[in-house]
């Protein structure tokens, strides 16, 4: 019997692809990766990069408690950037989401994000 279960919750954006929220394989749960997508309108957030991370930390915390879990369980995180100008201001929006000890974390920067999003973050939590 397969030990593998789909999260989803209308708390955080659909997909908007070929893939699902987050995917749950024993106690370790693969987080898709959030942009700044409003879940309830399915519009960007624009007006400025501080909003756009707050609605990724929020959409990804949605899913994380969809998955019965919390941010804090996030083991890894990735955070891709257009601008690692935004490198300090994602800092100081993530640090609002997560207490110590900390996940692991590695933070690109892209050329692009899908809908013209300017920050995206996947993640990786472990409920063991
Ligand atoms: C937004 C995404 N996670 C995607 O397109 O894969």
């Amino acid at each position: 019997m397969s030990n593998k279960s789909i999260i989803s919750t209308e708390n955080a954006p659909a997909a908007i692809g070929p893939y699902s929220q987050a995917v749950k394989a024993g106690d370790t749960v693969y987080l898709s990766g959030q942009i700044p997508l409003d879940p309830a309108t399915m519009e960007m957030v624009t007006e400025s990069f501080e909003a756009q991370a707050v609605r990724v930390f929020e959409n990804l915390k949605a899913v994380a408690e969809a998955a019965g879990g919390s941010l804090n369980d996030c083991v890894k995180l990735t955070i891709l950037l257009t601008d690692l100008d935004n490198f300090a201001a994602v800092n100081e929006i993530m640090s609002r989401y997560f207490t110590a000890p900390y996940p692991a974390r590695a933070a690109y920067a892209v050329k692009a994000l899908p809908k013209g999003a300017d920050v995206e973050v996947e993640g990786v939590m472990y409920l063991g």
